[in-house]
């Protein structure tokens, strides 16, 4: 038997599932936003610096693959996060996009002001609903770090510029344990009404389970407006997607992903990475939802980095794939 073209079984993968499922009596999405964090999220951990050069040619292939927003990088301590120390030349080199945003992190306004010198036109702020990570993290408590946002919000106004909010530890925290749901909630309504258009809620450790999940998101939309929110969700225990699958039933349309799964944060040891943009892709697609992201595009990146970094993908999606 002649052997079937790649490209030909690519596409039956992609499609697999379409004609089983339908959206109707459902409360999914038609469409989801992925909010591709690889180039910031999925680095910023790595122990060996990643050349510069290698960010820039990930966020310039990741720009190809039909994603609408990808974190390039963050403006933070280089003593804090090593990593991140390129910030300025990555933002300076890469191709941007017509209809592709490249957020990057500010955790104060000096982040902030280096951010927009070199032409960011949008940021993050990011906070956490735990203590002991706040301080762990931004070597702040919560209320200062929301003091010192309030200062990056100001900047960003008068600067026209769009700011997003990340909520860490929102279903579990490596220094508290459970986190109470109202104690999210609670940061999640401060940082919207700072004028934060989206608030992502990060499984910073990639502990929860979709029940967590459920109950942490009942408290939260009680405070801001499902429109609003984004979920931001580790992999350490093999529950992301299930908990994405559970944010998107209560209505969440936007999800961030890390291409080959890549990352972890330099301040939650034993985390593993985000959940792996490919995966998260084959299975909105399943379902027939919508994200303009080529897959077969995405796994050749995934595997770019992949190579770049040494390592096998963590993509269960992009391993399969491979066999073909
Ligand atoms: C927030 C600070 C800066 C406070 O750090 P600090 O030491 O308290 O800051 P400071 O204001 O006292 O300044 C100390 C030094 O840092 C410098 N500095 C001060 N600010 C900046 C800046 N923006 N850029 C560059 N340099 C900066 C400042 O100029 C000074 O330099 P020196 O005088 O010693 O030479 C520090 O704690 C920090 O950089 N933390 C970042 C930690 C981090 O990046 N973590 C990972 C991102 S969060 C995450 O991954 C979770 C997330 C978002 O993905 C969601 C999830 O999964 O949950």
């Amino acid at each position: 038997m002649a052997p079937v073209p790649t490209r030909f079984l690519l596409r039956m993968v992609h499609n697999f599932g379409r004609k089983y499922t339908t959206n109707a009596g459902t409360r999914l999405p038609e469409y989801v936003k992925i909010v591709e964090v690889g180039p910031r999220d999925g680095l910023q951990n790595e122990k060996q610096i990643v050349p510069t050069s290698v960010k820039v040619d990930l966020i310039n292939r990741l720009s190809e693959t039909g994603l609408s927003v990808i974190e390039a990088t963050s403006f933070v301590s280089p003593k804090w996060v090593p990593q991140m120390g390129d910030h300025t030349d990555v933002m300076r080199d890469i191709r941007r996009h017509p209809g592709v945003n490249y957020p990057v992190l500010t955790p104060n306004l000096k982040g902030f002001q280096s951010a927009i010198a070199v032409g960011a036109k949008e940021v993050a702020i990011f906070g956490a609903a735990s203590e002991s990570f706040s301080k762990k993290n931004i070597n702040c408590t919560i209320e200062e770090s929301l003091r010192r946002f309030d200062e990056v919000m100001k900047a960003a106004k008068v600067a026209n510029i769009p700011v997003r909010a990340y909520v860490s530890c929102v279903l579990g925290c490596p220094y508290e344990g459970k986190i109470q749901p109202e104690a999210v909630a609670e940061v999640a309504k401060k940082m919207y009404s700072m004028g934060c258009y989206e608030i992502s809620l990060g499984d910073t450790i990639g502990v929860g389970t979709p029940g967590g999940m459920q109950a942490m998101l009942e408290a939260v939309t009680r405070e801001v407006p499902v429109s609003a929110l984004a979920v931001h969700c580790h992999d350490t225990y093999g529950q992301a997607l299930a908990n994405i699958l559970t944010a998107l039933q209560m209505g969440v349309s936007v999800v961030d992903s890390s291409v080959a799964g890549l990352g972890g944060c330099p301040y939650a040891k034993g985390a593993s990475g985000n959940v792996a943009t490919e995966d998260v892709v084959y299975m909105l697609h399943g379902l027939g939802i919508r994200t303009g992201v080529d897959l077969a595009k995405l796994t050749s990146v995934g595997s770019f980095i992949s190579a770049a970094l040494g390592r096998r993908t963590s993509s269960k999606v992009a391993q399969a794939m491979s066999k073909l």
